[in-house]
């Protein structure tokens, strides 16, 4: 061997026999291939640390798509995900793999960063489109942040938002007559199309400077805005539950589809009465509404028609159901009922803060257990109990754990509010985990019934202070009871949140006022 090893260079032995110049090549290929597979797992493992979830085998498809058919059990199936996989797993819905982001840490990473990359929708709002067009929810990019500025500093500014409370004082009291007709007899009733058309008539008015009945008047009395958005509603959530249902071709032959057109022109012409001027009566002072900035600031004409309807759809139900939810837990924690009330009292009777029985926005933020009550509602019951991303910048989770550009990223609310290691006893219903202390103990991303970051739900002030000042109103007159019990219930995944039956209640007037 002595002399064909004669030869050696830094890399390796160089043979001058002819076998060994094989063997040796083969020996080196081998070590290379060795070399190259070791380094391209441990490249594998450093980006693509293997993700759990139901999704995540060779079936999952599949098993996904049965687990989510049966509408019942949806909501239950996505928390049992949640309290299973951890912090973060995989979905699998035919064409769409979903990443499910189920930990404060990691939704901070996505939610909390200003990169434009991590702000674009996903495949689930597809169903929305033909209905709300490229509206704020919808758009993206630099349409998205100019529009977002926009309404901000119009519709959502602190100056603005105070112009609301006459409405909201007005509406309220206007409903409050109408629940103590509804429930005189002492009968159990349910509440719910009550609350829609509230809040559905201070956020046209706060958006549009129009009554509903105005708006109605405009398209010659064709206008049925909450049956238009019920069955616009049941599109979309029929369609995101059935990927099979986002492919068009399939989609047109849906007998749902026909219907989508009504709703489409219905769409229409609701966005058509919401720009319009209002008539001019002598006497009548109408609110600005958003048509006058948004013009000035150079949105063209179909662009106000497309936020006019984003904002309605998007504002009146979330909030009608959100005040539903929580009138249905203070029924069921009479407790925390009287609480509220001892706190509304004191509101009431300080001249300062309500003046003839107009609650002064101020007067809100005195309120304390209400709004640790409202918070908690929305943990329990978030009516948003999903939202999703697509990314377009890679997302770094950990060292080995990076989510690639096209990644659908997808959030929910409900698994995330229940993880015991941030709300012990979750299922219960504990106001006092929203007290300042509390929430300064806890991540902000812990809680999202409204998303978080620069893509947080623009209506959210306003939409506390609707179900701040409502729920007050209602409290200071009246004693909510319901013999329903919360487990019994069972809650659809209808874009929003709804219950499958109405709930009922029994509200009387209070005795010792
Ligand atoms: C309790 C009531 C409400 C809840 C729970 C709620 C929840 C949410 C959530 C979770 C998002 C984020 C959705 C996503 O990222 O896909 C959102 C966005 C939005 N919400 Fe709300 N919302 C409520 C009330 C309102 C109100 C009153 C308005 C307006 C009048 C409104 C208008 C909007 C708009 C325009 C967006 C899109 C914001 C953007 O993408 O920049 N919401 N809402």
């Amino acid at each position: 061997m002595g002399p064909n090893y004669s030869h050696q260079t830094c890399l390796g032995v160089y043979q001058v026999g002819t076998l060994a110049t094989f063997q040796n090549g083969l020996l080196l290929i081998f070590f290379a291939t060795v070399l190259l597979f070791y380094t391209t797992s441990l490249f594998r493992k450093t980006n693509k640390r293997k993700i759990p979830g139901p999704g995540s085998h060779f079936l999952g498809c599949l098993t996904n798509i049965l687990a989510l058919s049966d509408k019942r059990k949806s909501l239950k199936v996505f928390e049992s995900w949640c309290a299973t996989y951890g912090p973060i797993f995989n979905v699998n819905l035919g064409p769409y793999k979903i990443a499910i982001l189920n930990s404060p840490e990691y939704i901070q990473k996505l939610l909390g960063s200003t990169d434009m990359g991590y702000l674009g929708k996903g495949f689930a709002y597809k169903p929305l489109k033909p209905l709300w067009q490229d509206g704020l929810i919808l758009s993206k990019g630099e349409k998205w942040k100019f529009r977002r500025r926009v309404l901000e500093k119009h519709m959502f500014s602190f100056k603005t938002l105070l112009t609301y409370m006459s409405t909201l004082n007005e509406e309220g009291d206007k409903y409050m007559l109408k629940i103590g007709e509804r429930f005189a007899s002492g009968k159990e009733e349910e509440v719910e199309d009550l609350l829609m058309n509230y809040t559905l008539e201070v956020v046209t008015s706060a958006a549009f400077g129009k009554s509903v009945a105005e708006m109605d008047s405009f398209a010659n009395g064709e206008l049925n805005i909450t049956d238009t958005i019920n069955r616009g509603k049941e599109i979309v959530a029929t369609r995101a539950f059935n990927p099979c249902l986002l492919l068009d071709f399939i989609w047109r032959l849906h007998p749902l589809y026909k219907v989508e057109r009504i709703v489409i022109q219905s769409l229409k012409l609701m966005g058509a009465a919401a720009t319009m001027d209002n008539r001019v009566i002598p006497g009548k002072k109408y609110r600005a509404g958003i048509k006058d900035d948004l013009t000035a600031a150079g949105v063209p004409v179909d662009g106000i028609i497309e936020e006019s309807l984003t904002l309605m759809s998007a504002g009146y139900e979330t909030t009608a159901s959100s005040i539903h939810f929580l009138l249905l837990l203070l029924a069921l924690h009479p407790e925390h009922q009287e609480i509220c009330r001892n706190e509304i009292d004191s509101v009431f009777e300080d001249v300062d803060l309500c003046p003839s029985g107009q609650l002064q926005f101020r007067a809100l933020s005195k309120l304390k257990h209400m709004e640790m009550c409202v918070n908690e509602s929305l943990r329990l019951l978030p009516t948003v109990f999903f939202f999703e991303r697509k990314i377009d910048t890679p997302l770094v989770l950990e060292e080995d754990l990076v989510l690639e550009t096209g990644t659908e990223v997808a959030f929910l609310v409900q698994g995330l509010h229940k993880n015991p290691k941030y709300y012990p006893d979750p299922e219960k219903f504990i106001p006092g985990r929203f007290s300042e202390e509390e929430i300064k103990s806890r991540s902000q991303f812990a809680h999202i019934p409204f998303a978080a970051g620069p893509r947080k739900c623009i209506g959210y002030k306003f939409a506390m202070m609707i179900m701040l000042s409502f729920s007050a109103k209602l409290l200071r007159e009246y004693v909510l009871e319901t013999t329903e019990k919360l487990d019994e219930i069972v809650f659809l995944p209808n874009v929003t949140m709804s219950p499958e039956t109405p709930i009922k209640f029994r509200i009387k007037k209070r005795l010792n006022k």
